[in-house]
């Protein structure tokens, strides 16, 4: 049997009855789903419900106390035991719905992230996840996408694909649809394929779907299937090594109390829970588990602000950025581009009408200009040519399918009576497509006559010194050094008035020609110039001057001319009055040292090439900024990848970019970068809030223990009221902290260094401060009340307890400022106020509830303790929240 790199297109298509101009019909796909599934690779399984459950047992902690369960069985202490097993259980159901949670929102964040395919189906183009792709589908693939199934070339514009996942050949293979009689080629010589997963570096082109899922070579190479591993963010490191610490303090600090007890004469197996229950109250067991689901919780926020974290990291990295590098073009512009003037013949002509809107004339002066006018009809009719975008009307609208720039052409050629039609006159031969680093494009037709030329349009800078001829009027002349003077004064002209600019030009051929690329662009005849505007999106100026005030630099970088950038840059704001532009052509003289030495004072990069963005990133890390960076392209990917955090575009961006980038703009807004840097910062101080109310906690907890051996007195706590405690009512409030709402002025502070640790910025002072209060204002309790009844130790030990869980529920209030309680309406999160409510009723239940009693050691309190128990609890919150420290 052929395969299918030998069957002719035709072949193709008969056998899998489709036709290119066609597409399949949506009953085909239909039936081809039922028939032969989706196109997917077969990823490992789910973990299952189950498995995620018994997996909250596997802590080190849970399993010292399970061993503790079983130790107080065997000694016939029935009741701690069964204490223990249901304290263990309520938090294992806790810890199972917090990581259903964070899985969940990942879930949906894969959801939204998954890659979309451009497919032809029923006489129209559309997009779908790759998923839906069946056998037989028609796609296009553009330069930077991921291609989504094994396809059948059929057609190729200079289609360069890079195959190194399949092959580990990295050097690009050029694509064409010819068919290939030769026997047994392997996938890297197969030049008339492309394989799902591998990616077009250059061009375009159309294709067949011959193989999806787990039929394509992609799903024949297992190895290939990468089993995502969850890789720790820096925080979540930095947690796991404070546990590691943690842990040998905690094991210091329980053989410290134990010790002492057992010489104040305390029974040893009271003193072993004790110290077992000590232990798991000093390890933050479950903080890095706290932190993953307040890092993912984040996540959905950012997904509602239109940013998509695609790696969990990203999410604490965004609040240390220091510097944002954005594109220009549909980043702070609105990426809708208008034609508004245009130079031809030496003259400047007003294009009016607004938008992709068809309405609008062409005034000369006050005159109204008509096809007569000449070699205007014929410059926009080549705009129409060289140009890969398509007009589509939407709900009445005007659309542009395609590159806003060429867009702009296609509207403008209406405006004089150019439409679809006028192409077919003509016959495309040859197609050099647009890329960054070219900044032109060209194409070379046949026209009805058999005349073959050339035309080429692209940033006028790039034109220009290949144009030896000019058009004007009736008459092809030599380009003098006059008329360049004049054209560049034009440029300057719709530049300064912040328009992009174009030139078109072209270049009679002979059929007998060469067609390679190298010898076609060059000996131009210069026809005119186009000048078009792209308003700036109107929340960017805001935007920017929000992230001003938060210290961080914004940096426009853009393949525009330095004027038309300077004035977009001034008109945005961005650029202040002493700040520089630098351009491309002066980035390569410079130095990577000369670049640091004046990069502080740069606030826009015009006519770069991507390959500049990773000099530029380089230069910002080297002066100690944390980097963000946008692009859409394919060559964008290096500087994003090297970025600190690198971001691409939902609407725009490439699938390379895309992969390349933690965090992905679904509308690809420059303000939705600030937003996710605001969120990335509310989320940090979160994580900071319950950190410290956690630890505070702890330290309160094993304070009270210390100091009552230390003064040779009872058990303040009995080891199932600290298990409690800690496992149970902690819980709530500090997730509540983690859906906390920023203070007003986390966008006013400058951004935080990422080295920073876990107690920077006063948190470990906060800790011990309060903790120690804690501690103290629990002793106290105790000791009024037992001083009072020595005769009823549960009496005492219930007060304690009682203070000590009022005094953490009253301080988790105080958490949610850095500076004091009363600086916020301290009841503004509604969750926690929820929370704390629950923690109380939990607390009251197992105080009063009579069954409970035996088993946490509490008796029903009175009136006179509770006015007790409150007035010491809110002492630590109250007297830091006057001393403001
Ligand atoms: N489709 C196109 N065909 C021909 N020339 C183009 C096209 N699009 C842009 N150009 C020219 O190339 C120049 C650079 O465009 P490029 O797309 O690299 O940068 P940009 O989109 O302005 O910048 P950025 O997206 O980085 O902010 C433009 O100023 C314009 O003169
Ligand atoms: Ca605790």
């Amino acid at each position: 049997m052929k395969k299918w790199y030998q069957l002719d297109v035709e072949q193709v298509e008969q056998k899998l009855q489709v036709t290119t101009n066609r597409g399949l019909s949506s009953k085909q796909v239909d039936q081809r789903h039922k028939q032969y599934g989706y196109n997917v690779l077969e990823s490992a399984k789910k973990q299952s419900r189950w498995i995620i459950f018994l997996k909250q047992f596997q802590d080190f902690m849970v399993l010292i106390l399970l061993a503790a369960t079983l130790i107080a069985g065997m000694l016939g202490e029935f009741v701690d035991a069964i204490a223990i097993m249901v304290i263990v259980l309520v938090n294992g159901v806790i810890g199972f719905f917090q990581e259903q949670k964070a899985e969940k929102s990942l879930e949906k964040l894969k959801e939204l992230s998954a890659p979309l395919a451009h497919v032809y189906r029923d006489q129209k183009w559309e997009r779908v996840l790759s998923r839906e792709l069946v056998v037989g589908d028609v796609v296009k693939v553009t330069s930077g996408d991921r291609i989504p199934a094994d396809i059948r070339i059929v057609q190729s514009n200079s289609l360069e694909t890079e195959e190194s996942a399949l092959t580990g050949e990295s050097l690009p293979v050029m694509k064409h649809a010819t068919a290939i009689t030769r026997d047994g080629l392997d996938a890297g010589d197969q030049v008339n394929m492309g394989f799902m997963g591998t990616l077009v570096t250059r061009g375009s082109g159309i294709g067949i779907v011959v193989g999806t899922g787990m039929n394509t070579v992609m799903g024949q190479i297992a190895s290939l299937m990468s089993n995502t591993k969850k890789i720790p963010t820096p925080l979540e490191r930095k947690l796991a090594e404070l546990g590691k610490i943690l842990i040998v303090v905690a094991i210091l600090l329980t053989i410290l109390v134990v010790g002492l007890g057992v010489i104040q004469g305390h029974p040893v197996y009271n003193m072993f829970l004790a110290g077992v229950s000590l232990a798991v109250a000093a390890i933050p067991e479950g903080l890095p588990a706290i932190v993953t689901v307040a890092l993912s919780l984040g996540v959905q926020r950012m997904i509602r602000k239109k940013a998509i974290v695609r790696k969990l990291s990203a999410v604490e990295t965004l609040g240390c950025a220091s510097v944002i590098c954005s594109d220009k073009t549909g980043t702070m512009t609105e990426n809708q581009m208008t034609v508004k003037e245009m130079y031809v013949n030496g003259e400047s002509i007003t294009v009016t009408g607004d938008g992709y809107d068809i309405e609008g004339s062409f005034l000369l002066g006050n005159k109204k200009l008509t096809d007569e006018y000449p070699n205007l009809e014929k410059m926009l009719l080549y705009g129409q040519l060289c140009n890969n975008a398509e007009l589509q009307v939407k709900k009445g609208k005007y659309m542009v399918d395609g590159d806003p720039t060429d867009g702009a052409l296609l509207v403008a050629a209406r405006k004089i009576g150019l439409n679809h039609l006028s192409r077919d006159n003509f016959h495309i031969v040859k197609e050099i497509p647009f890329d960054s680093d070219r900044k032109r494009m060209s194409i070379v037709v046949d026209d009805d006559n058999g005349q073959r030329f050339l035309i080429t349009k692209g940033a006028p800078d790039v034109l220009l010194p290949r144009c030896n001829y000019v058009l004007d009027k009736d008459n092809r002349r030599i380009l003098k050094q006059q008329d360049k003077d004049k054209i560049e004064r034009a440029i300057d002209g719709m530049a300064n008035k912040a328009l992009r600019t174009i030139a078109i030009s072209i270049r009679p051929l002979s059929k007998e020609m060469s067609l390679e690329t190298a010898f076609l662009e060059k000996d131009l005849t210069f026809i005119g110039l186009y000048g078009m505007i792209d308003p700036p999106r109107k929340e960017v100026k805001a935007a920017i001057e929000e992230c001003r005030q938060a210290g961080i630099k914004t940096v426009m970088i853009t393949g525009d001319h330095v004027k038309t950038a300077r004035a977009i840059a001034k008109e945005l704001k961005l650029l202040p009055e002493d700040g520089m532009v630098l351009e491309g052509s002066q980035l390569n003289q410079m130095s990577t040292e000369e670049l640091e030495d004046i990069i502080e004072d740069v606030y826009v990069f015009a006519r770069v090439t991507p390959e500049h963005k990773l000099k530029i990133v380089k230069a910002f890390q080297s002066r100690g900024h944390i980097v963000a960076m946008t692009g859409d392209g394919v060559n964008d990917a290096p500087a994003i990848k090297a970025s600190d955090i690198g971001i691409s575009m939902g609407i725009s961006g490439t699938d390379v970019t895309k992969e390349a980038s933690s965090l992905v703009l679904m509308d690809d807004n420059f303000a939705t970068i600030k937003a996710a840097i605001q969120e990335g910062r509310n989320i940090y101080e979160n994580i900071r809030k319950f950190i410290r109310y956690l630890l505070a906690s702890n330290v309160g907890e094993i304070l009270v223990m210390l100091f009552a051996m230390l003064l040779g007195m009872p058990l303040p706590l009995v080891p199932v009221q600290i298990l409690w405690v800690n496992l149970v009512t902690d819980g709530l409030p500090a997730m509540a902290l983690g859906l906390d709402k920023p203070e007003d002025d986390v966008m006013k502070r400058t951004p935080r260094s990422p080295n920073e640790g876990v107690f920077a910025r006063g948190l470990g002072y906060k800790i011990i401060t309060r903790g120690i209060l804690i501690g103290i204002v629990t002793l106290i309790a105790f000791m009024v009340t037992y001083q009072n009844n020595p005769e009823n130790l549960v009496y005492a030990q219930t007060v304690a307890f009682t203070t000590l869980v009022m005094a953490q529920l009253i301080h988790v209030f105080d958490c949610r400022s850095e500076v004091s309680v009363f600086d916020r309406n301290p009841f503004g999160n509604i969750y926690l106020v929820l929370a704390v409510l629950s923690s109380v009723l939990l607390l009251l239940v197992v105080i009063y509830w009579a069954p409970l009693q035996p088993i946490f050691h509490t008796v029903s309190l009175g009136l006179r303790d509770w006015l007790l128990i409150l007035g010491l609890g809110a002492i630590p919150t109250v007297l830091f929240g006057f001393t403001r420290k």
